[in-house]
């Protein structure tokens, strides 16, 4: 019989209204605990049914890949001046080629491939299209999601991440016009690791923010947190994040970003229809826009005092999270040390936890630079063998979680009277095992009233 349903919701997903959808996940998640037949599939599946069919492209399932992109930028002004010369060709749209291994007879293969690669004369809104939005668009069906930039000082990390995050907003309250039937609260926040402290980027306090644990993940401590009014207040907190983020120069960037920025977009949407009713359910997600810091190695960008403290700071971040990326590679078996930064710790959901990622790596295409290039793409090998296990986020209302528990009773009181018959069945432990999940809810239902 589930699975007939469960046929059937796949088919016909687009003739369901996001309520019936939660009515049935929930149902199916309830039905999970106790049904022996693992034909039942994840909830999810519907939710991204839905969410597929507004937005086209690949069909999600609770588990995929981090998707990995590989950007080239062309040669600067200042490079050319130099006589620089490139050594990266993107010869078709997955793979790219370094050109000059013949003549170092260099260990590392030639050839490296990857969901998508562009060539130093894409836009950065063909980036976006091509590559980031779609993971980008997912918050909107409640799906987390997040967009990070990985690469060396000047590499187009910040020149990358300002035009995807301009690009999805937009997108998003195009959404938000077109769906009037829904409700939509837009959250942002946005903070930044400078020397492992995190600092709100919407406040003038510098004083740094701590890190406190959550069933959730971990929280900032007292990170502002805007409820936005239309679009043109996210572009005013959008200029004020960029004028307060930590930038220095060094010889390779004049306005190098010294540290790494995470800004927040929550959206939680509910249909206006249900509103205040006592079945009414919100889909809630965030979307993070991360710009790393350059990960090149300290003495690389000739750094000193300051910069030289930076340098090792942002290194150790970096560093954890290319540890973590490269134990997730290899699977999820044993202890992976997020804790080690306040980068991983933030980013945990992420990186192989209930969110959707896709990573940017950029890649400056000098001779000069062709050790860090070659650092950035075995990192970007390693995060494609990262796995994200997505969830659709719905929060119900107290009422509906006091609806649907009572519910849940009265089935397991029903399926108490009608034991399904089964030769093998130990009716006793059976009924020890009901009772007390009765026993549970009643708990549940009357903590909850
Ligand atoms: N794809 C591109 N096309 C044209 N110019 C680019 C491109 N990518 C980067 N640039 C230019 O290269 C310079 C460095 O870029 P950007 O500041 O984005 O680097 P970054 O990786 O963020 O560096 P850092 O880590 O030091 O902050 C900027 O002047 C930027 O305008």
């Amino acid at each position: 019989m589930l699975k007939l349903i469960s046929e059937k919701i796949r088919t016909e997903a687009s003739d369901y209204s996001i309520e019936t959808l939660t009515e049935l996940s929930v149902h199916f998640r309830a039905v999970k605990t106790t049904e022996k037949d693992n034909t039942v599939i994840n909830c999810t599946y519907f939710w991204s049914s839905w969410g597929s069919l507004n937005y086209g492209g690949r069909q999600v399932f609770s588990e995929e890949k981090i998707l990995v992109l590989v950007r080239l930028r062309p040669l600067g002004e200042k490079e050319i001046a130099r006589n620089e010369v490139s050594d990266w060709e993107c010869i078709n749209e997955t793979t790219i080629l370094f050109r000059n291994s013949l003549q170092e007879r260099s260990m590392f293969p030639t050839a490296h491939t990857f969901d998508r690669v562009f060539r130093g004369d894409c836009s950065t809104r063909q980036v976006y299209e091509e590559g980031a939005r779609e993971i980008a668009l997912s918050v909107v069906s409640g799906i987390n999601s997040s967009i990070f930039a990985y690469g060396q000082t000047s590499s187009g990390k910040t020149y990358t991440m300002i035009g995807i995050t301009e690009y999805t907003v937009a997108d998003i309250y195009d959404y938000i016009q077109r769906h009037e039937e829904r409700a939509f609260v837009l959250k942002f926040s946005a903070m930044e690791i400078y020397n492992e402290a995190v600092r709100d980027l919407l406040s003038a306090d510098s004083t740094p923010l701590r890190l406190l644990d959550d069933p959730g993940g971990t929280i900032v401590e007292k990170l502002t947190e805007e409820t936005l009014r239309d679009w043109g207040h996210l572009k005013g907190l959008l200029s004020i994040c960029e004028a307060q983020r930590q930038i220095g120069e060094t010889s390779l960037n004049e306005t190098s970003s010294r540290s790494h920025q995470i800004l927040r977009l929550t959206i939680e949407s509910s249909a206006r229809e249900f509103l205040g009713k006592d079945n009414s359910t919100t889909l809630a997600a965030s979307v993070n826009f991360v710009d790393l810091a350059g990960s090149e190695r300290a003495s690389q960008a000739l750094s000193v005092g300051t910069r030289l403290k930076e340098g090792c700071h942002i290194n150790r971040s970096l560093l954890t999270l290319g540890t973590v990326i490269r134990k997730l590679s290899k699977g999820r078996h044993g202890h992976v040390n997020y804790r080690d930064s306040k980068l991983t710790r933030i980013l945990q959901p992420c990186l192989g936890g209930n969110a959707r990622t896709a990573i940017i790596c950029t890649l400056s295409p000098a001779r000069s630079h062709v050790e860090q290039s070659r650092n950035t793409l075995l990192f970007a090998s390693c995060a494609k063998e990262v796995t994200t296990n997505a969830q659709v986020n719905v929060v119900m209302s107290d009422k509906a979680l006091v609806k649907h528990l009572q519910k849940e009773l009265a089935r397991l009181e029903s399926e108490l009277r009608t034991p399904a018959p089964s030769s093998t069945c130990d009716y006793a432990a059976l009924l020890r095992k009901k009772d007390l999940q009765i026993e549970k809810l009643e708990k549940e239902v009357r903590e909850l009233t």
